[in-house]
């Protein structure tokens, strides 16, 4: 898909690498964390990370969604303070990360570093139809939280 998207940190495309998504099968487009210096992130802590592009995505079907590296989350702990970020499609301003260290260890941050991925994702629209009952009873009906058992 085409996305329009702004170059706002000048060393994206000459030091550092344009985003892009590390194989042709990736989902994810890495994310860099473009920072004046390398930033250390204690334990528990979490700071919003430039990502030095924004993008407008323009066509409210779609958003996209920022999420943790495997790798940096697994064996770093460095996963997103928001969980996934979500990105609207009318949103036009500086895409940011929230980095949260949820390991023990401090983590620190280099500058250009790959940090995050963002995927895009087709959006459902909900228009509500509200009813009193449902026309049919499913299978599953309210049981949820581990209902279906783990075997
Ligand atoms: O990790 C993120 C999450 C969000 N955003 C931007 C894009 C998104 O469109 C906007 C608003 O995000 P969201 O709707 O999740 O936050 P909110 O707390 O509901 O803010 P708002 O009241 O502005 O919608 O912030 C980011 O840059 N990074
Ligand atoms: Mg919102």
């Amino acid at each position: 898909m085409q996305l329009n998207a702004k170059l706002l940190d000048p060393r994206l495309g000459s030091e550092f690498p344009l985003p892009a998504r590390a194989t042709e099968g990736s989902a994810g487009v890495d994310l860099r964390a473009m920072l004046d210096a390398p930033l250390t992130l204690a334990p528990g802590q979490r700071e919003l990370i430039p990502t030095g592009l924004s993008i407008h995505i323009g066509d409210p079907n779609w958003c996209a969604m920022l999420m943790p590296r495997s790798g940096q989350g697994h064996k770093r702990g460095l996963i997103l303070g928001n969980t996934i970020g979500l990105i609207d499609s009318d949103y036009q301003g500086p895409l940011m990360v929230s980095l949260w260290n949820r390991g023990q260890q401090p983590q620190t941050i280099d500058v250009g570093e790959r940090i995050a991925q963002m995927v895009m994702v087709p959006v459902g629209i909900p228009e509500f139809n509200w009813v009193e009952d449902y026309a049919e009873d499913s299978v599953r009906g309210a049981g949820g939280y581990g209902s279906s058992g783990t075997t």
